[in-house]
């Protein structure tokens, strides 16, 4: 046991209780090893401090063996024997006791007693004022250079003793005078604590979010979260004096004292030592508190240091065995060997645990490629190069910085796109990492797939998501992020290399499809970066801009036409009259591209219009031509639409066929063929609004098909033929299917066929004559030929009539 002096104790020990377990650590730098506990305790009527080492200590040099260096607890010497009371050093100065204002206090025992969760955010909160601190002292320092006057590097430094739960923080920044820690550490804004205790009612949270104290001011508090006692010494480079401020969980009141003890002056800033809750002890291990300092404040731009076990590897002797030995004396001609070993020795140092200068805080121009990969696959965990970057700040009315990027390849499964929550977004205030728990805060949902990092000297370092949503300042970020986005897609789609849009499209065409649904702000730069397959461009999706400059002079309209695949577009009856006048059609071939295309509405002042749709203007009116039509054909309409009766709207004349007899066309605002199709196969039970959305539907017919020409004589002259009737209803049918409907009776459908193929086909293939069975094959080609024949056959007759 050895017993130590006012004086000397002082120069190892904090006065701040009645016992404690301090570790002993020794660094190589003194030539001193040395391990185990020291038992120190206070006695507070004699204040003689005595220290019991349970460890071993064997020094090289001296006795003063415990000195670690000038960042570690203690700086003094090892007393080996009783030391005298020294009756004549100074009594310490008074501890003066402060009562928290009443907020403090009910906030200290919500704290201490209501937050169960998330405790971890303590760590954050004081390195974020440490980081403040600092930053406060730089920008003073500017002015008043004299501040900084003490060597001292701005830094932050965290040390931990595992053993005996203990936490110190120690910033070189600011600090605080008497008056300060009154005022700051006693007191805070009325407003704020109201809110802070509003919200922590409205938690749904049982255990209570610790999270939530960082967003009202108060986040010095949340040192209670994990600690018993919090003890603050603090040197402001305006005083001459060093204070103590003590505060113990579940107190009332704190105390504040001078520093008189010139072992433990600080040359500037504050030192926070926090004494872990018996269940929280788990904080003080080193490996847990460089992971989150790495995890919460990697980039704050100060260096924080954490002290960590380090070992290196050396060669040691290790002793002869003397029978060996003797053997060796005997030959004295023999080569004396030594013989050596590995041995890792351990010692404690200060290890830099963030990166010291985000990339985002430098020059664009200085940051190569590779570092903005290696940023983004370090940041994300991806592994593979983004496909895309942007670098860069913004100034004016609101200022931050931001580097944003474009993944390769789109996150497994679709889970993304109905639930954004990503962890994309990273957003920092003032270097401080604050959250990347985002659901459209800061970037449209669509956008999800961009990832980046932000941040704000704007924004308060206690952003929550109420403040972010309200924000203005968070609204005109989003503005500006979402442009920024923008710009970096257009680049990708502009690059000489087509196929990397074309791997831009293929993982998150679907996103900005999306965003013409949901963002009509952002039509704009939305539209050219859409791609679509086309009438002229089966194979290489184009864009919009290229579908213009395509079009011809005449040409009004941007025509689509929506399908379930290329091919089913390319065979559509709807697209025979635009192939014949070389009109190109986008295929819109993703059950999404129709409901995104229609919120678009136009394009460059071009409409978008659905060629399956009625009223189709092709540019080419003839008022007589269509008279004529009308005179020719008006009674066959009539007669057509009294045999469908209510499964059409009307049977018109049509302007769009050239090769097919008749086609079924949408309503103008009703459902499309496609979009009945998708929405049928998502309807589940009710269909009644199906019904009304169908809308009505328009039979038109092409007059000069032959099928058609025969109806029409078929109705001038026998309006009630029932096998004319029956065509009619077989036609009805099949321009359901082409026009890309879904029959409603499709074993009907089937029967009506055969019955048909059966009335064509009576007697076709009986019995052949003699001349035939010595030529089958010419009998065959002759009876296609006759097939043919008699297809064509009536529609010249009924064109005759
Ligand atoms: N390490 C420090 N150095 C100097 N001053 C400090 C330090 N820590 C706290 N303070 C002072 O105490 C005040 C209160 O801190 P607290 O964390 O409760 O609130 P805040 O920092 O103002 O708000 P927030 O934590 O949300 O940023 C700070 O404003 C600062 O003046």
């Amino acid at each position: 046991m050895y017993r130590l002096g006012r004086r000397s104790a002082s120069a190892l020990l904090r006065h701040d209780g009645a016992r404690y377990n301090i570790h002993a650590i020794a660094t190589p730098i003194f030539s001193a090893t040395c391990s185990g506990d020291s038992v120190v305790e206070t006695d507070a009527k004699t204040r003689w401090y005595s220290v019991l080492a349970s460890g071993r200590c064997n020094t090289s040099q001296s006795s003063a063996a415990l000195n670690l260096n000038k960042n570690g607890f203690f700086l003094g010497n090892r007393y080996e024997s009783t030391a005298a009371f020294d009756a004549s050093s100074p009594p310490p100065p008074p501890l003066e006791k402060y009562e928290y204002q009443a907020e403090v206090s009910r906030l200290m025992d919500l704290i201490v007693n209501s937050l169960y969760s998330n405790k971890e955010v303590f760590l954050r909160e004081l390195i974020s004022n440490a980081s403040d601190a600092l930053d406060k002292l730089r920008y003073l320092g500017v002015t008043e250079p004299e501040l900084l006057k003490d060597a001292v590097d701005l830094d932050i430094r965290i040390q931990t003793d595992k053993d005996n739960g203990i936490i110190t923080i120690t910033d070189s920044g600011i600090g605080m005078t008497q008056q300060d820690l009154v005022d700051c550490l006693g007191t805070i804004a009325q407003s704020g604590t109201a809110k802070f205790l509003k919200a922590m009612k409205d938690s749904k949270d049982a255990g209570g979010d610790s999270n939530l104290i960082g967003q009202f001011g108060v986040g010095f508090y949340s040192a209670f979260l994990v600690s018993d006692r919090v003890v603050v010494e603090t040197k402001s480079p305006k005083s001459d004096k060093q204070y103590v401020w003590e505060g113990e969980a579940n107190a009332s009141s704190y105390t504040i004292r001078e520093e008189t003890n010139p072992e433990k002056l600080l040359p500037r800033g504050t030192r926070l030592t926090l004494y872990l809750k018996h269940d929280d002890k788990g904080f003080a291990h080193p490996e847990r508190i460089q992971k989150l300092v790495k995890n919460y404040s990697q980039f704050v731009s100060f260096p924080i240091y954490t002290w960590q076990e380090k070992g290196y590897t050396k060669e040691v002797e290790v002793d002869e065995d003397p029978a060996e030995t003797n053997k060796d004396k005997q030959d004295e001609t023999a080569e004396k060997k030594k013989k050596t070993k590995t041995v890792v020795e351990r010692y404690w140092d200060w290890e830099l645990t963030n990166e010291t200068q985000p990339i985002w805080l430098r020059n664009p121009k200085e940051v190569t490629t590779e570092e903005y990969n290696e940023f983004y696959k370090k940041t994300f965990n991806e592994y593979l190069d983004p496909l895309a970057s942007s670098h860069f700040t913004t100034e004016g009315e609101v200022e931050f910085r931001s580097i944003l990027y474009v993944p390769a390849v789109a996150p497994m499964g679709k889970d993304d796109l109905i639930n954004p929550k990503t962890k994309n977004i990273r957003l920092y205030v003032k270097r401080v990492f604050i959250s990347d728990d985002f659901d459209g805060e800061l970037f449209p949902r669509y956008l999800s797939f961009v990832k980046g990092v932000v941040d704000s000297n704007d924004l308060p370092l206690n952003v929550s998501r109420e403040i972010l949503q309200e924000s203005r300042i968070v609204r005109i970020m989003r503005k500006r992020l979402v442009r920024k986005a923008f710009d970096m897609i257009l680049g990708i789609s502009m690059s000489e290399n087509r196929a990397d849009y074309e791997k831009f499209w293929e993982n998150f065409g679907k996103y900005l499809k999306m965003g013409c649904i949901d963002d009509r702000e952002n039509h704009k730069p939305l539209a050219p970066l859409l791609r679509f397959f086309s009438s002229q461009s089966e194979d290489e999706m184009i864009s919009l801009d290229e579908y213009v400059e395509n079009m011809k002079p005449e040409q009004k309209d941007i025509y689509f036409i929506a399908a379930d695949s290329v091919a089913s577009a390319r065979n559509t009856p709807f697209l025979e009259k635009l192939l014949e006048k070389d009109l190109e059609v986008l295929y819109l071939v993703d059950p999404i591209d129709e409901i995104a295309v229609q919120n678009l509405k136009s394009y460059k002042e071009k409409n978008f219009v659905d060629i399956s749709k009625e009223d189709l203007d092709l540019g080419e009116k003839n008022e007589e031509k269509e008279k004529v039509m009308k005179e020719e054909f008006g009674q066959t309409c009539d007669w057509i639409k009294k045999r469908l009766g209510d499964k059409v709207a009307s049977v018109q004349i049509s302007n769009r066929l050239s090769s097919s007899p008749c086609v079924l066309v949408s309503a103008k605002f009703g459902w499309s063929a496609n979009m009945e199709r998708l929405m049928k196969a998502q309807t589940v039970g009710d269909t009644s609004s199906m019904e009304f959305m169908r809308g009505r539907r328009v039979f038109e017919i092409n007059p000069e098909h032959p099928i058609i020409q025969n109806l029409n004589a078929a109705s001038k002259n026998c309006p009630d033929d029932n096998d004319a009737l029956r065509v009619v209803d077989l036609l009805y049918d099949a321009a359901l299917v082409s026009s890309g409907f879904t029959p409603e009776n499709p074993a009907e459908l089937g029967s009506k066929i055969y019955e048909m193929l059966g009335m064509n086909l009576q007697g076709k293939w009986s019995v052949p004559d003699a001349a035939e069975v010595q030529h089958p094959t010419a009998t065959q080609s002759q009876t296609s030929q006759t097939y043919e024949a008699e297809v064509v056959e009536p529609a010249e007759a009924g064109g005759q009539k």
